[in-house]
């Protein structure tokens, strides 16, 4: 019986050097030549970005926004027009055939459609890309069979993927990606096919493959859920730029850019709920009450706020919507509501708010 994969060996054989960027993206820009009397296409412009190593960095855009764009470039799948792509220390941009055989060797991808050879076993399609590197058979049968159990697959090692289940074939694309030992995981929206429940646990699966053999990932997707899920950081991709880059705790929670905020809609509190939103009107009428929005980020997502405002203000506080929730594990809550009240007080409001380190905003009026 073989024994489960451990961090020793797989950083034995991919030394980590926990300080450096394990990605780096330098002023990359990718231009498509113009086809069929078309225009160029810029799909990537002046990128910075860098994947620290041993994390996991999520990456999400809408559709064209470059993000596959972006993870061809880590395996040199495209090249840069402009900029440098540095891997594990190695600038990919710059190799010939032979020198990005090798860094593929040390970048593992997995995809949306798991890419699995349908004429061979689980063990087969994992044992592939060793056969290709042309591993001797006894190093290919001590690293299979630990793989395929670190992925919970050690039972279905001779079945076809015809006969596996979506989420047991991305596992067994996972066991592929992993045979050569990479430093970087590439996942091109790995769990876009999958149900929610089969998504968690590949995503469950991902998390502990970076915990435990200190794996680097870059993960692209279109959907926020999927950072929330795993990513430590994330870098929202328009237009080929990447407009906000930061810890996942602190972009979904203080949004900047249009884009992340309309990522965020249906994520979090951001989202008012229908009833809400249909009594929100942008200016006061007669008897109305001034609608606050109130953010409680990490520490302060417990604060008794409501307490506090009929206290020192001496106002009646009109709940109108909350949540509190947890990201990155961290508690984020939200909390919309109503007061009577004039112009000058809800000012001194939103600055004893303030003062208290919470963002709140007036975002109009409910009659
Ligand atoms: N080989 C190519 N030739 C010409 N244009 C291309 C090529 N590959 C991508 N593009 C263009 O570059 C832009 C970015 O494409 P890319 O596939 O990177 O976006 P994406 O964010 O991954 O989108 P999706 O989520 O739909 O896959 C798009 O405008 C696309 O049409």
């Amino acid at each position: 019986m073989s024994k489960p994969y451990t961090a020793q060996q797989f950083s034995e054989a991919v030394p980590v050097q926990a300080s450096d960027a394990a990605i780096r993206f330098e002023a990359v820009s990718k231009t498509f030549p113009a086809r069929g009397g078309g225009a160029a296409v810029p799909a990537l412009a002046d990128l910075d970005l860098a994947v620290p190593a041993g994390s996991i960095l999520g990456v999400i855009g809408r559709s064209g926004a470059g993000k596959s764009t972006l993870i061809r470039l880590v395996n040199g799948l495209e090249k840069p027009t402009g900029g440098r792509v540095v891997v594990d220390g190695t600038e990919v941009s710059a190799l010939d055939e032979a020198g990005l055989r090798d860094v593929r060797r040390r970048v593992g991808m997995i995809f949306q459609h798991f890419n699995l050879l349908s004429s061979r076993t689980a063990y087969d399609n994992v044992a592939l890309p060793l056969e290709i590197g042309g591993v001797p058979q006894a190093t290919i049968q001590s690293r299979v069979g630990p793989l395929l159990e670190l992925v919970g697959l050690a039972d279905k090692r001779n079945r076809y993927p015809a006969e596996l289940s979506g989420g047991q074939k991305q596992r067994v694309g996972i066991a592929r990606a992993l045979a050569t030992q990479p430093k970087v995981l590439l996942s091109d929206e790995a769990t876009s096919a999958l149900d929610p429940e089969t998504t968690r646990s590949i995503l469950d699966l991902l998390s502990s493959i970076n915990k435990e053999l200190g794996l680097t990932i870059l993960l692209i997707t279109h959907e926020m859920s999927v950072i929330r899920a795993v990513a430590k950081e994330v870098a929202v991709l328009d237009g080929g730029r990447v407009v906000e880059h930061g810890e996942v705790f602190d972009v979904f929670t203080r949004p900047r850019h249009p884009t992340t905020r309309s990522f965020l809609s249906s994520e979090t509190g951001h989202a008012l709920p229908p009833f809400l939103r249909e009594r929100l009107r942008p200016d006061a009428s007669p008897g109305s009450e001034t609608a606050i929005r109130i953010l409680f980020r990490g520490r302060h997502a417990t604060d008794p706020v409501v307490s506090q405002l009929t206290r020192d203000f001496g106002l009646d506080v009109n709940i109108l919507s909350g949540s509190v929730d947890e990201i990155a594990g961290r508690p984020f809550g939200t909390l919309v509501v109503g007061l009577k009240a004039d112009a000058p007080t809800i000012e001194r409001v939103l600055s004893f708010l303030t003062s208290r380190d919470l963002d709140a905003e007036v975002i109009g009026h409910v009659s």
